[in-house]
């Protein structure tokens, strides 16, 4: 059985964490792409610790994949459950509030501290610019965002989940990203790292050279 084959067949789950600081919207995007609507009013409260989220995702190439989502908290005092978290994972959203440059800012302490652990090449990242909404309170360009992104090799896309701009589209990508990866073998399904789980096993294809005879009882 082609390693090509198996993949396609086989049925993963890939955890995906949001970082970023407080109040960016992390919370916001992850409920407007599994629920479909934006925030409750009033506006959801802060994240304490970790928050899960799970959803099944059938990808145009033909996989379907089970996400988990790990929805963390911006605020420093929970720093330490919200690093515990960064080892096993496979895809970070990064994300910044387009109207906040100290969060703008921060992301590159984001990054750091998720490759310092596992490495930046068994993670696939995308940056994302959220509140694009709010183009007239905008402290941080489009153009300064790709640039930061360009020099990560990471993707950039700009979303809000008030208007529902892009939010399928950002997840969608770094899930297609993640699944790229694998196929290329750049990241590797390992039994003790919970980032990629096969979840169901692809059965092998029958072999044809051992067919029964047709027209003959087999009983
Ligand atoms: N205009 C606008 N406001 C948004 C958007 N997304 C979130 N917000 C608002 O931003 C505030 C913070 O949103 P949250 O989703 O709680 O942010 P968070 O990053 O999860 O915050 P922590 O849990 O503290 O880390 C809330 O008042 C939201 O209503 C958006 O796309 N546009």
């Amino acid at each position: 059985m082609t390693r090509e084959y198996q993949l396609a067949s086989s049925q993963h789950q890939f955890r995906i964490l949001l970082l970023g600081d407080a109040d960016v919207g992390k919370t916001s995007l992850l409920q407007r792409y599994i629920e479909g609507d934006f925030g409750a009013d009033p506006p959801p409260s802060s994240t304490v610790g970790v928050e899960f989220y799970s959803r099944m995702l059938q990808l145009a190439s033909g996989p379907r994949i089970k996400l988990q989502f790990w929805d963390t908290a911006g605020d420093e005092r929970y720093r330490s459950i919200t690093r515990s978290f960064y080892r096993n994972t496979v895809g970070v959203l990064l994300v910044f509030d387009v109207t906040n440059r100290k969060s703008f800012n921060h992301v590159e302490d984001w990054y750091q501290e998720v490759a310092s652990v596992q490495g930046s090449d068994k993670v696939v990242f995308l940056l994302v610019g959220h509140k694009c909404d709010l183009q007239q309170a905008r402290q941080v360009s489009t153009q300064e965002a790709e640039t930061l992104a360009a020099v990560w090799g990471m993707s950039f896309l700009e979303t809000s989940a008030k208007t529902n701009s892009n939010v399928t589209l950002a997840f969608e990508t770094l899930v297609h990203e993640i699944q790229q990866s694998l196929q290329r073998g750049e990241i590797k399904v390992d039994g003790s790292w919970g980032g990629v789980r096969v979840i169901h096993r692809a059965q092998p294809p029958l072999n044809p050279r051992r067919k029964k005879p047709s027209g003959q009882c087999q009983c």
